[in-house]
């Protein structure tokens, strides 16, 4: 086959640039032949490519359907050229995805109608009473003093009515934003689950397991908190309904000035004049940490590429934003704010994170911890952790309490020119008692919403580094296409799980995502997949001939080549028997058969048929992999050999069978409470055969046509083996198996024995003919017996 022209596939990816998917391309399959294939790469995967031959896509345009799709890797010259002008024009391609933006949780909010409006109706009544409150004080001296002669019960009344009413409306307020907040919270939580699931897998090598619970816990909770902790009176959307006496129009404004019009306007001044300092910067800050996280990689991206800042609204906006920050900024005592808060609120949220990840780790493993008397270690690694978080805590609080004081010099500051300029007025007898009353009340009103505003800035800010957090994680990392594509199908199917699917609640959509009905619709059925298992043989090749096989690297370790042309056919229904030196690439050999990952170059086949053009959910169907440490869920035992088949289709009867044929029905019935015992964190209530027997049973209800055994023995004693051991042959049963084990015993009859050598297959036969021939596997035999034995 001819090599493929890198000028072609260059010019026609450039023209493929409006893609809908992250980057698209065509490159010449078969120049020679005339074909031409599309090769159509999703977000963030630029080796996984999905190529349409001419043929097919004539034979779509003639049948009017979609046509059949075949994976395949690019060749080398095509895939290089293409990674280049992949990473070179990577800046200029859209960013992905924010998981988490402003206009999903708008979408969120917004299917509460009803309860939106009652909030928003009894947060204005809530704010009218509170703002008629100091009249009525300033009415009650005045009857008192006797300036105006109204009945004081009818005062009172009036005064216990508006009693009464502000709090219904903070009720109706404060019960209504809980509940919708909530739902919004819950789901987020949900969406946010869901979508660090699908990731990829070396998304999970990437990042560590507290790293991601924090993502769900502490980050959503501050955005939780954000409204839960607003709701209150003088916080949140109250303090600024009340504290919009900064515009003009404003009515408090207008009460004062109705009260006194000498002493409203320097009231009014020096507020803005003080408060204005901490506000607006306040304000600034958290619009610029808004724009942030809604554009901040555009504007990240075209910013550095000194390209047209015209080209975005949200651009413009945000450099109108940084603009006026950076005039505003140095003028104020709260310049300290603009460098240090968002970078503090940061720090402060990975210490959590890093806290979490310590413990979740120590917790996790205990044993291990325990057995090398790792305990000092642990508590002066999370003592440095928490070191750190106390530090970056004390800075937060410090900026806080600058924050804080600020506020509360406004106040003071107001209270004395009240007293001063007001006092001076009452003696004079330009102003009554009551004007005089009624403006203290204003002040304090005004003064607290201008500090509950303030502090709910600095909340938001806290929000903002959160979901910044969230979404730096979420956004560099890479959907696992056609898993994702299965699960929604899966979803969408069953009715029952409908609030489950992924599009729900406005999160990226699939489209959003990368996910292409256009092009999954070609992926094929698990029924389909089970009977091609069942029928042929794997081949482990290149499709193309022109590499020698299977090429594969780690993602988080791209210039190494674990398997470098490797090349295996396990044959249908038989047996085949993986060894080799520790590191020659074994597991990873059961890793691509389960995609976990993808080859770099070459691709498994299942008769014939890429197994790409399976998706993932179903792929799992096909294949079952029996692990050294089987891991089990801290559910019962009976739900744990059910696991991962639909509850309709597992009866009782079938779980136990199936525990029966893996040796473990004894064992279960002898516990106190039978298949309904708990097996505790990872199954550790369970000795490591019991454990292995039960993922064996497992295995033997899924059913899978594909079994794979990756030192399923080797951590048993012999009495556990050999009953592991037995389960394992019934297992092997009519499926096409590989076996990967240290143990001659478990290798020596097999059908064919492949011995793997710097991620090739060195050798390949049965264990009499490998003994024969004298070569590595004889070795092997001769130099690691005991290992074997
Ligand atoms: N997730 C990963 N990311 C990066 N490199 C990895 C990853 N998993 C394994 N490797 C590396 O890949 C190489 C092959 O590992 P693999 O587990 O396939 O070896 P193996 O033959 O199964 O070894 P053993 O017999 O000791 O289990 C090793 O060098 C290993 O360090």
């Amino acid at each position: 086959m001819a090599a493929p022209s890198v000028a072609l596939i260059q010019s026609l990816a450039a023209s493929s640039s409006s893609s809908p998917f992250r980057k698209s391309r065509f490159s010449a399959g078969s120049s020679i032949s005339g074909r031409f294939s599309s090769t159509i790469l999703f977000p963030g995967s630029p080796r996984l490519s999905l190529r349409l031959t001419s043929r097919t896509v004539d034979a779509r345009r003639r049948s009017g359907r979609g046509a059949r799709a075949a994976y395949v890797s690019a060749p080398s010259a095509d895939f290089e050229s293409v990674s280049k002008r992949e990473s070179s024009s990577d800046d200029f391609s859209p960013a992905s995805p924010a998981a988490l933006s402003w206009g999903v949780i708008w979408s969120l909010i917004t299917r509460h109608k009803l309860r939106m409006a009652a909030a928003c109706g009894s947060l204005i009544g809530g704010t009218a009473c509170t703002l008629a409150m100091p009249i009525f004080s300033g009415k009650f001296f005045q009857i008192l003093t006797g300036s105006i002669s109204e009945p004081l019960w009818r005062l009172l009344s009036q005064i216990s009515f508006l009693y009464a009413l502000e709090p219904i409306f903070t009720i109706i307020y404060v019960t209504n934003m809980t509940i919708i907040w909530e739902e919004v919270m819950a789901n987020l939580r949900g969406q946010i689950f869901r979508q660090i699931l699908i990731q990829k897998v070396e998304f999970f090598d990437r990042h560590k397991v507290g790293e991601l619970t924090g993502l769900l816990t502490s980050d959503l909770g501050s955005l939780k908190d954000l409204v839960n902790d607003n709701i209150s009176r003088d916080r949140g959307l109250r303090a600024l309904s009340e504290a919009r006496f900064l515009f003009i129009k404003d009515c408090t404004v207008c009460i004062l000035f109705f009260l006194s019009t000498q002493l409203a306007p320097i009231l009014v001044l020096l507020m803005v004049a003080i408060s204005g300092s901490v506000g607006i910067c306040n304000l600034i800050l958290t619009v610029d940490s808004a724009l942030n996280v809604s554009c901040g990689l555009w504007y990240k991206r075209y910013a550095s590429l000194n390209q047209s800042l015209t080209l975005l609204p949200c651009i413009n906006c945000k450099l109108a934003v940084l603009t006026c920050n950076d005039m505003f900024m140095p003028l104020t005592c709260s310049a300290i704010f603009k460098r240090s808060t968002i970078p503090a609120f940061l720090s402060h949220s990975m210490a959590q994170a890093n806290i979490s990840d310590c413990a979740t780790e120590t917790f996790s493993a205990i044993r291990t911890v325990r057995s090398f008397a790792g305990e000092k270690r642990q508590i002066s690694i999370f003592r440095n952790m928490v070191l750190a978080y106390q530090k970056s805590g004390i800075r937060l609080g410090l900026l806080k309490s600058a924050n804080e004081s600020l506020t509360r010099m406004v106040v003071y500051i107001s209270l004395m020119a009240l007293y001063i300029l007001g006092g001076s007025k009452v003696k004079t007898g330009e102003l009554s008692v009551g004007t005089m009353i009624s403006f203290i009340g204003y002040t304090f009103t005004l003064t607290f919403a201008v500090q509950g505003g303030v502090n709910s800035l600095g909340d938001l800010r806290r929000t903002f580094a959160a979901t910044e957090r969230i979404n730096s994680i979420l956004s560099s990392a890479e959907i696992d296409v056609p898993l994702a594509y299965g699960l929604e199908k899966e979803l969408q199917t069953n009715e029952a799980d409908v609030d489950l699917s992924l599009d729900n609640g406005g999160l990226p959509t699939k489209k959003a995502q990368g996910i292409s009905n256009h092009s999954m619709s070609a992926l094929r059925s698990t029924s389909g997949g089970c009977s091609l298992a069942r029928s042929g043989d794997i081949h482990l090749e290149d499709e193309q001939l022109l590499f020698a096989d299977i090429y594969f690297s780690y993602p988080l370790r791209p210039d190494v080549e674990v398997l470098n042309g490797l090349d295996l056919t396990l044959q249908c229904g038989k047996v085949t028997a993986l060894v080799g030196p520790s590191g020659s690439g074994k597991s990873t050999v059961v890793q691509l058969l389960a995609r976990f990952y993808e080859p770099t170059r070459g691709r498994i086949t299942v008769t014939g048929e890429d197994i790409r053009t399976f998706d993932k959910r179903e792929w799992a169907q096909v294949v079952s992999v029996v692990n050294q440490e089987p891991v089990l869920f801290s559910v019962s035992i009976g739900e744990n050999i059910a696991y991962g088949l639909p509850d309709e289709n597992v009866s009782k009867e079938d779980v136990i069978n199936a525990a029966k044929a893996a040796n473990a029905h004894e064992f279960i019935i002898s516990l106190p409470q039978g298949y309904d015992t708990l097996v505790g964190e990872r199954g550790s209530l369970l000795s490591g055969g019991q454990r292995q027997r039960i993922a064996i049973a497992r295995a033997l209800l899924k059913n899978a046509p594909i079994l794979i055994l990756d030192e399923a023995t080797s951590a048993l004693d012999t009495t556990s083996e050999r009953l592991v051991q037995e389960a394992l042959d019934h297992l092997m049963k009519g499926r096409t198996s590989l076996v990967i084990a240290h143990r001659l015993s478990t290798v020596q009859n097999a059908h064919q024995i492949a011995v793997c050598s710097g991620g090739k297959i060195a050798e390949l036969g049965t264990h009499i003919e490998l003994l024969a021939k004298g070569g590595q596997y004889s070795s092997l035999v001769g130099t690691q017996r005991l290992a074997f034995e």
